[in-house]
This record gives structure tokens, C-alpha cells and sequence, in this order.
């Protein structure tokens, strides 16, 4: 990078991204001396720059600032964690939720965390699919467990706004390593994940 501290490239982006954002809505139609408009690229750049930040930040680094030795090998379950990002073909968004599930080996992780590594990998332009192998890898080389298991259930913005306009379609993609390989562990982690225990 060449700029000092990621603030400061910070900034630098938002200068450039908006006055990219004033041609883009002027070629789009719209009058950007409007009153309404006069911040708005500014603003749009500052919501990219936010929806964006997964480039500059180590899922990695931030799971091991949480890895706590323990002898605990049961299965581990956080489910329903919301999520957006941004589709890679389209630059629209698609939200839904994460389920998140390992058995430790030694080590169990602040719970915490893997919320925070969805929000990462969700915070770049993404395909659902590689979203769900980012978070499942970055568990599985990290946290080196016995098994882990992701699954994403998502709505694709370009796929309800525009396009084939179906406003209901789920997309499910999921991904397993280790014990979670077993049909018998893979059930159990599914079953638990659909059940309403509320
Ligand atoms: N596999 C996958 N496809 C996605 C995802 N997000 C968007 N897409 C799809 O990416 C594809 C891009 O296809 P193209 O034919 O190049 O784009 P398009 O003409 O805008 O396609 P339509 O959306 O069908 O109008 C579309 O089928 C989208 O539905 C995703 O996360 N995973
Ligand atoms: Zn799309």
C-alpha cells in the first residue's frame, strides 16, 4: 500500500470514488447540483468504502486473537447470522444468514468471532459460493478443528429487482470438512439448524 495508514488510503478512495460517483449519476440522467443530490456521492462512495472493507481486514488474524485451549469435543452450533454482501456480476446486494458449526480439537474459539469472519468475506463483491468456502476454509486452517460446517441460505437483489424479477427463490449453498464429511454429523448439524428450539 502506499499510503501510510489505511485511513489515509481511506480517504484518497473516497476523493476518487466520488467524483466516479458524479459521472455515474449524471450519465445515469440525473441533475448532481440538485439540492437533495449535492452530497450524494460522497455519501454513496463512504457506503461502498463500508460495504467493501472485508479487502483490508484478516479473518485469520481475527479468529486467533480468540482461541482458547479446552477440551470440549461436542458439536459446536451458531446459527442465524445475518448477513450482506454484494453480488460480483451485478454490484446489488444479496442478505440472508449464516450457519456456522465445528467440533474443537484442543481449541474452541470466542463465539463472537465467527460472526465476525462472516462479515469479512461478506464485505467484498462475492458469489454465494465463494463466500461459503472463504468462511469454511478460514475456520478449517485456522482453528484446525475435527470438523466444520457452513451453510448460507440468500436472496439475490439481481435476481428480484431486475432480471427474472422472482422475489421468493432462496439460494442454499454449504460446505464441509472433516467429521462434517459423515452423513450421520452432517444430519445432526442439519437437523439442529432447522429446528426451532425457541
Ligand atoms: N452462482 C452464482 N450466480 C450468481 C450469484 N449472484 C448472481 N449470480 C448470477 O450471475 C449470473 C450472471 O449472468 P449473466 O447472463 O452474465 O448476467 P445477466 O444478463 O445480468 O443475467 P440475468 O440476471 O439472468 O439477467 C446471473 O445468472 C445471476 O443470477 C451468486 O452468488 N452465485
Ligand atoms: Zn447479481
Amino acid at each position: 500500500m502506499a499510503y501510510k495508514t489505511l485511513e489515509e488510503y481511506n480517504i484518497k478512495v473516497t476523493d476518487s470514488v466520488r467524483e466516479q460517483y458524479k459521472n455515474i449519476i449524471t450519465d445515469l440522467g440525473e441533475d448532481i447540483g440538485r439540492d437533495g443530490l449535492l452530497k450524494t456521492p460522497e455519501r454513496a462512495a463512504k457506503a461502498m468504502q463500508f460495504l467493501t472493507q472485508g479487502y483490508h481486514q484478516d479473518a485469520a488474524e481475527i479468529l486467533k486473537t480468540a482461541m482458547f485451549k479446552e477440551d470440549y469435543n461436542e458439536m459446536v452450533i451458531v446459527k442465524d447470522i445475518e448477513l450482506y454482501s454484494l453480488c460480483e456480476h451485478h454490484i446489488l446486494p444479496f442478505f440472508g444468514k449464516a450457519h456456522i458449526a465445528y467440533i474443537p480439537n484442543g481449541y474452541i474459539v470466542g463465539l463472537s468471532k465467527l460472526p465476525r469472519i462472516v462479515d469479512v468475506y461478506a464485505r467484498r463483491l462475492q458469489v454465494q459460493e465463494r463466500l461459503t468456502h472463504d468462511i469454511l476454509e478460514c475456520i478449517n486452517n485456522t482453528l484446525k478443528p475435527q470438523g466444520v460446517a457452513v451453510v448460507i441460505e440468500a436472496s439475490h437483489m439481481c435476481m428480484m429487482m431486475r432480471g427474472v424479477q422472482k422475489q421468493n427463490s432462496v439460494t442454499t449453498t454449504s460446505g464441509f470438512r472433516g467429521q462434517f464429511e459423515k452423513i450421520e454429523t452432517r444430519n445432526e448439524f442439519l437437523k439442529l439448524i432447522s429446528a426451532d428450539l425457541g
